[in-house]
């Protein structure tokens, strides 16, 4: 018996459709029916390398009008989980908005507050670029976010920037610290499937990891992760919404000009 239960679920797909975009059949984001998915003894723990980074290393926090994009360097690696290796690029959150919960993924049918990605690329590639044309070419951790009691000190290095990029294009330096933290601590279970970026360009080129276990951040991390881009447009259109101004953020009832 294994020591951990990955789960994958079986998806046809035509190899030349291999990264249509938008129009194809692989598309993310997809709603894991747990019923339908299956055990598959292959899948081994994911594991990461190079997280934990010194408050010396800078990173840049960006507001790109869809999301709030934390650049990563390559010294982050996959080396676990997967059959080759992928490094880092950047990672982004989903928050949702005054008006709903903001997650991708949705768990059967249930959508969580906010979800986190971490993009990686696979190296047999030269770079970023060429690699998310292939179908192994990327893969990205995803995990839940959910209210929880107490505030998260590791999403508290992301959310006490916010103030900063408030506006879109605005972006400001992050102090590193152990990205490993805005992760599950529990690696080992997890939904795995070949899918898509979300949005445009919509590439069918990544190898998704979703996370069984939930991170918890405290009821107003969530509202200010709501709030940062409730004016913003959306990434895609199917779940984000263009919220009136002023917002009222319906969780912690404050208003945002
Ligand atoms: N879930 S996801 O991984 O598909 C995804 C999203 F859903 C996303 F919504 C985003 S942000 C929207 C795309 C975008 C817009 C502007 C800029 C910029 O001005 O720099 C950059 C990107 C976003 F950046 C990503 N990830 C990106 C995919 C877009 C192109 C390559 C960049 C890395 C991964
Ligand atoms: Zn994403």
């Amino acid at each position: 018996q294994q020591p951990y239960q990955p789960l994958s679920w079986p998806f046809g797909h035509r190899a030349h459709e291999d990264y249509l975009d938008c129009g194809g059949t692989k598309q993310s984001p997809v709603n894991v029916d747990a019923a339908q998915a299956i055990f598959s003894p292959d899948l081994r723990p994911i594991q990461l390398s190079g997280y934990s980074l010194p408050a010396n290393k800078l990173l840049k926090l960006k507001n790109n009008g869809h999301t709030v994009v934390l650049e990563l360097p390559e010294s982050l690696a996959l080396t676990g989980g997967y059959a080759q290796q992928y490094r880092a690029v950047q990672l982004h959150l989903h928050w949702g908005s005054p008006s709903g919960p903001g997650s991708e993924h949705t768990v059967n049918g249930r959508r969580f507050a906010a979800e986190i990605h971490v993009v990686h690329y696979n190296t047999k590639y030269d770079s970023f670029t060429e690699a998310m044309v292939h179908p192994d070419g990327l893969a990205v951790l995803g995990a839940f976010l959910e209210v929880g009691h107490g505030e998260n000190q590791y999403y508290h290095e992301i959310i006490k920037h916010l103030p900063e990029i408030q506006e879109v294009g605005q972006e400001t330096l992050v102090p590193g610290f152990n990205i490993a933290g805005l992760l599950p601590a529990n690696l080992k279970f997890y939904f795995h499937y070949n899918g898509s970026l979300t949005t445009p360009p919509c590439y069918q080129t990544v190898k998704w990891t979703i996370f069984n276990q939930t991170m918890l951040l405290s009821h107003r991390q969530v509202c200010q992760g709501n709030e940062l881009l409730a004016g913003s447009l959306p990434a895609s259109p199917c779940n984000w919404y263009r919220c009136p101004v002023p917002v009222i953020c319906s969780s912690c009832g404050s208003q945002r000009r």
